[in-house]
């Protein structure tokens, strides 16, 4: 457990924020040693420097395809980022953005909003911030870095380590697609049982896919090589909260029978965290989905910008499944013409919204983006991928671990929603008693390592 750190007053009760203090008299900062300020001190530096390798490297690249123009805004974005450096390993004040793109205003009020928490006596700075919102707002900088050096403001600092990535999980993919198409060819001859095996088993891939981020790694290769449905069973007892037969109720009972008498089912809803092989699990997952009759529509939510390294945006998902059609292998080309198809007959949509590359809690969600709120309501089910999802669902706090889930969502569920999460920041609810106590004494870094997992499910129409 990190130390007690404080600090404001919510709903009545104290919270505490993971590693981050918001003192209101000016002192105290992110608490030394803690997993965040270790992110922040070593993992966040180690980023921008390898972002700001990558551009450098692509030198060449701009001047092709913009002549003399394209090296001097080459040079510029990388003065923009040293400075962001230097910022970040000085302490310096957080600065307002200026690059007047839609959710501009919304980062600058949150930074007011900051400093009201803060007082006036010291200005927020990136050590004395809660983590969530330093961690956010440093990709939005490099995004701001990009933007405001024209011609090159279409480039994405991380599609190298994502492109490397998905093409180092190659052997993992081709078997994936291979598993998918097997009983795909004879989903008709599957019982119930057997439909339901297999959900949990696709479950399961996309959920361990999440292993695959690029953020905690800094960057550095973080791949999947074996096939993951082989591993299922060694790593079922590190899942520690289970609710996958709760996900496969809210699908089953969005199912019903349609006016040409076949039954018509949900829509599911998945926001998608990491491209490469992570992307490749939800894929599978959709396309399972969909052909099992489980769900009639999915939509896929990426990011709008290039996030925590390895996030999907629009670009990543085409191109994933163009590659995925490409492939010089059977089942995987198979795999990517289905998933093509489905995204031309509109079975399967890619959205984008600002909100998911804020820094705010998804309790925020309805006040701050309810356009996105009120979509996400016509879903029978949400899927949220990932650790960071996780950090926002719960508003990032140290809670007890016995808090249960729904408690820790603070009112968010605009329709039944899931986590499928690797755990890789100090922060889990829902847990049994003693069961985090047992695992502090077995395994101190259980909660960053990646190693554990959970499928926690909360409805809205749940008792609480
Ligand atoms: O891709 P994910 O699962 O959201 O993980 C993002 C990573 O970035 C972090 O925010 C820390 O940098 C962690 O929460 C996690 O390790
Ligand atoms: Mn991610």
């Amino acid at each position: 457990m990190l130390g007690a750190v404080v600090y404001w007053d919510l709903e009545g009760a104290y919270d505490v924020y993971l590693g981050s203090t918001v003192p209101t008299q000016g002192s105290g900062g992110l608490l030394e040693c803690s997993f965040a300020y270790l992110t922040v001190r070593d993992r966040l530096p180690t980023i921008l420097t390898r972002v700001i390798d990558t551009i450098h490297r692509n030198k060449n690249k701009f001047f092709e395809e913009f002549g003399e123009e394209g090296v001097q805004a080459e040079k510029r974005t990388i003065g923009f980022l040293s400075k962001l450096r230097n910022e970040l390993l000085t302490d310096k004040p957080i600065l307002v953005l200026c690059d007047g793109l839609e959710d501009t205003d919304s980062w600058n009020q949150y930074l007011q909003r900051q400093q009201r928490l803060l007082g006036e006596r010291d200005p927020v700075s990136w050590f004395k911030s809660p983590w969530l919102y330093i961690e956010c707002y440093m990709y939005r900088r490099i995004q701001e870095a990009i933007w405001l050096n024209p011609p090159i403001s279409d480039f994405d600092v991380f599609n190298e380590s994502k492109t490397q990535s998905f093409f180092e999980s190659q052997q993992a993919v081709i078997s994936l697609c291979t598993y998918l198409q097997g009983f795909n060819r004879n989903m008709d001859d599957l019982s119930e049982t057997q439909l339901m095996e297999q959900f949990h088993k696709l479950l399961q891939v996309s959920l361990w896919g999440n292993r695959c981020d690029l953020s905690i790694s800094a960057g550095m290769e973080n791949s999947q090589k074996a096939s993951p449905i082989d591993s299922l069973s060694d790593l079922k007892s590190f899942i520690l909260v289970d609710d996958s037969n709760m996900v496969w109720s809210a699908l089953t009972s969005a199912q019903r029978p349609g006016e040409d008498g076949k039954t018509t089912s949900g829509r599911v809803d998945i926001v998608l965290d990491n491209a490469g092989f992570e992307l490749v699990t939800d894929l599978v997952l959709a396309n399972f989905l969909v052909s099992a009759g489980l769900a009639r529509e999915v939509r896929f939510h990426g990011k709008s910008i290039p996030w925590f390294v390895s996030d999907v945006t629009a670009h990543d998902f085409q191109w994933t499944i163009r590659q995925t059609l490409a492939a010089n292998h059977k089942w995987m080309s198979k795999s990517g013409v289905q998933w093509q198809s489905y995204v031309r007959e509109g079975v399967w949509s890619y959205h984008d919204h600002p909100f998911w590359t804020m820094p705010h809690e998804y309790c925020d969600m309805a006040g701050d983006a309810p356009d996105l709120y009120a979509t996400l309501q016509g879903a029978d089910l949400i899927l949220f991928k990932g650790d960071l999802n996780y950090r926002k669902l719960t508003g990032d706090r140290e809670w007890d671990h016995m808090v249960p889930f729904d408690r820790a969502l603070r009112g968010f569920g605009p329709a039944p929603l899931c986590s499928l999460r690797t755990l890789k920041a100090n922060i889990q609810v829902g847990l049994q008693p003693g069961q985090g106590e047992n695992l502090n004494t077995q395994d101190p870094s259980w909660m960053t390592s990646g190693k554990y997992a959970v499928v926690q499910f909360s409805s809205p129409h749940r008792e609480q």
